[in-house]
């Protein structure tokens, strides 16, 4: 049987602070592992990895990260749900690329559960978790991270989902808001498709 999808029309979504708001969750785990911690206010942060204040611990950050049921309970982000539907109604191959959290014991469990919950049962296979997003087919990634590097070359147009810590990134094209999809997707994939 051959494939079904071709990989110009295949979207790559990721998951924290695209479609979950990750930081909420892990702000909240960091206050419970260590009620001291300097949190940044997300409006402050630099840069990805910018995940503590002046003096922090990254014992405690550590804990924060893999707190157990940490990813279960993330607030999905504003039109992402209704989007990921409306791109696979339109017959895109929308698959979701999250990378895990290694120490976190239901981190990956939770990302699935999730998808199942917030997205759709349908959506638990159209799931993919891997440390190396460049191996994954696609004609675009959105993601949040500036820089996504692997054992490949990338297939994907990596599409950067605005968030205050890469607004500084101008070497990528970038996405704003979930309502800006069409303009901002459709002319990266099949051209018949914009
Ligand atoms: O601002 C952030 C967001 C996430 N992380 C860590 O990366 C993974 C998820 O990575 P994706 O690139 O979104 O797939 C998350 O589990 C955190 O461990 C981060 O360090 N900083
Ligand atoms: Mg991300």
């Amino acid at each position: 049987m051959g494939a079904q999808h071709a990989r110009d029309t295949t979207v790559l979504v990721d998951m924290d602070e695209v479609i979950a708001y990750y930081l909420e969750g892990l702000d909240r785990a960091l206050v419970a592992a260590d009620p001291d911690y300097p949190l940044v206010p997300h409006e402050e942060r630099t840069g990805y990895a910018h995940l503590g204040g002046p003096g922090f611990n990254p014992e405690s950050l550590a804990a924060g990260m893999n707190t157990p049921g940490l990813f279960r309970n993330l607030r999905p982000v504003e039109g992402a749900v209704e989007v990921l539907r409306e791109m696979a109604g339109e017959g895109l191959n929308v698959l979701v690329v999250t990378t895990p959290t290694y120490g976190n014991p239901t981190c990956v469990q939770d990302k699935y559960e999730w998808m199942d919950r917030h997205v759709g049962p349908e959506w638990v296979n159209r799931t993919i978790i891997a440390y190396d997003k460049t191996v994954v087919s696609g004609a675009v990634l959105i993601d949040d991270k500036p820089s996504i590097t692997g054992s490949m070359e990338p297939s994907w147009k990596h599409l950067l989902f605005t968030r205050p810590y890469n607004r500084y990134v101008e070497s990528v094209p970038r996405i704003e808001k979930w309502e800006d999809w069409k303009q901002t997707v459709l002319p990266l994939i099949e051209p018949s498709y914009a």
